[in-house]
């Protein structure tokens, strides 16, 4: 059974934390690592560190665990011997899928949890290759509709082993400042949120426009945010037209349903409908990157759900809670050769095996709605809390429990935090930099008790700084 409440005994990390971490770093950089796990112990919302630290885990380390620590179905799912076969004989699944891969497909990512109006789906490995890889399918179907269709010539396929032109053709990619896609090149180049996920590496000069920053309450600021969002998508259409312009069209473009990394940043479902608009007038493919606002936790399975969009996004995709990365994508977007949008394992039959016992649970025990009710817990306690410390807590919002709230400054953030931690509330930003806000990632089992003890203890935490 899950515990009842956080134990602290030690400063966290603690003793063993930091002798493991010495071991560790003799092999590798460590100044990521928060603490060791003690993953037989852990249970549901409570992580356990090697030092015997209980911690109410409102992060899910990087919003990455979707039913907690050591869920009993996903135990079952494990000791089932039908299951065995997908854990011991990794596939290379674009070319040798085992029997039962697409029963598993269609239990799983094709099942009533795929988002509104798509059908095909591509597994992948990670947040970063789902988006890169919908990016590649991007860029090919674009290609495919300049060519008309036609096969490629053989100088379109020699100049493009030598980076050449027209082989390697100049199309670009928009996205938005403070976005998040990824750390590989292609996901890197559309990424703007933190240095070190940048510095260093070259990236092509794609276009990079302004995302909504709202002002709070909503209610109160209507008229302004509306033309805070108008001005966005003005510069979304003057770089589609100056790319075009420069002879490097905008074949994509990748934005997240909420700005994660970025801070939390929200934008309406006009915006988001402007935005779909204006990729149809100008050939743009819109890619929903959904990695970590899928799977349930903002009250709808996907977040773009809540923007009714009057068509489908051409590809989303997907990572971290789903346990399997991938991307969905429409009809026109499948690829029409074989081993373009390919790897050697290309996703992992085995995490399916995961994800479908998920999908049964978020099913069966209602934790889409249950996010809803639970969120409005989370996001009224936050309300009240920048009620009673204005000079601390600013701008509460979110969307099911993906929540946040801001502080005046990054340090007062990680101060906070700090303390939160040592008082058993686990909620650190993955390395947060730049934004100052706190912001909530729970799992899809989090219940009203633990959102209001994680309150008290963010009380607690407040009155003291
Ligand atoms: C919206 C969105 N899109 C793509 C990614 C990349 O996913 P991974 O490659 O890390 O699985 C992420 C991953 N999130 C993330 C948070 S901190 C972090 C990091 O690498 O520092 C990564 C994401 O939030």
């Amino acid at each position: 059974a899950e515990f009842s409440e956080p134990k602290i005994v030690t400063q966290v990390p603690g003793p063993k934390t930091k002798e493991l971490s010495k071991r560790l770093g003799q092999y590798q950089n460590i100044d990521a690592v928060h603490f060791f796990v003690d993953y037989e112990r852990s249970r549901g919302n409570y992580v356990v560190d090697v030092d015997g630290n209980i911690l109410l885990d409102m992060f899910t380390q990087i919003a990455s665990i979707p039913l907690g620590y050591n869920h009993p179905r996903l135990i079952a799912a494990m000791s089932d011997p039908k299951n065995l076969t997908s854990f011991i004989n990794r596939p290379a699944l674009g070319s040798y899928p085992s029997e039962d891969f697409v029963d598993r497909l269609e239990k799983s990512l094709l099942s009533v949890m795929a988002p509104p109006g798509l059908r095909h789906v591509q597994t992948a490995g990670c947040g970063t290759c789902s988006n890169e890889n919908g990016q590649k399918a991007i860029f090919m179907a674009y290609q495919r509709r300049v060519r008309g269709h036609r096969p490629p010539t053989e100088e379109e396929k020699t100049s493009s082993l030598m980076n050449q032109l027209p082989g390697s053709p100049k199309l670009s990619f928009l996205s938005f400042k403070n976005g998040f896609h990824g750390r590989c090149m292609g996901a890197l180049a559309m990424s703007h949120a933190k240095w070190f996920h940048k510095l260093d590496f070259p990236v092509p000069d794609w276009p990079v426009a302004t995302f909504p920053r709202l002002k709070y309450p909503l209610d109160e600021f209507t008229r302004e945010n509306d033309r805070e969002e108008q001005t966005c998508l003005d510069e979304v259409r003057d770089l589609i037209a100056k790319y075009k312009r420069r002879g490097e069209p905008v074949a994509g473009v990748c934005v997240e349903p909420i700005q994660a990394e970025g801070g939390d940043n929200h934008a309406s479902a006009s915006f988001f409908q402007g935005l779909q608009n204006i990729c149809k007038e100008s050939g743009a493919y819109l890619m929903l990157d959904e990695v970590q606002t899928g799977c349930g936790v903002t009250g709808k399975f996907w977040a773009h759900e809540h923007f009714n969009l009057s068509r489908p996004a051409d590809v989303v995709t997907f990572s971290k809670k789903m346990l399997s990365g991938g991307f969905y994508f429409t009809e026109d977007l499948k690829p029409t050769e074989g081993y373009r949008i390919y790897s050697t394992w290309i996703g992992d039959p085995s995490k399916l095996v995961l994800l479908e016992e998920v999908i049964e649970e978020v099913k069966q025990e209602k934790l889409t709605d249950n996010a809803v009710q639970v969120g409005t817990v989370l996001l009224s306690g936050l309300k009240e809390l920048q009620d009673i410390y204005p000079q601390l807590l600013k701008n509460a919002r979110g969307l099911g429990t993906f929540c946040a709230v801001d502080f005046p400054t990054a340090d007062i953030r990680d101060k906070v935090v700090s303390k939160l931690r040592n008082k058993g509330a686990l909620c650190v930003n993955t390395g947060g930099c730049g934004v100052s806000s706190l912001r909530l990632r729970p799992s899809l089992v989090l219940q009203k008790p633990h959102a209001e003890l994680f309150l008290n203890v963010f009380n607690s935490v407040l009155s003291e700084t």
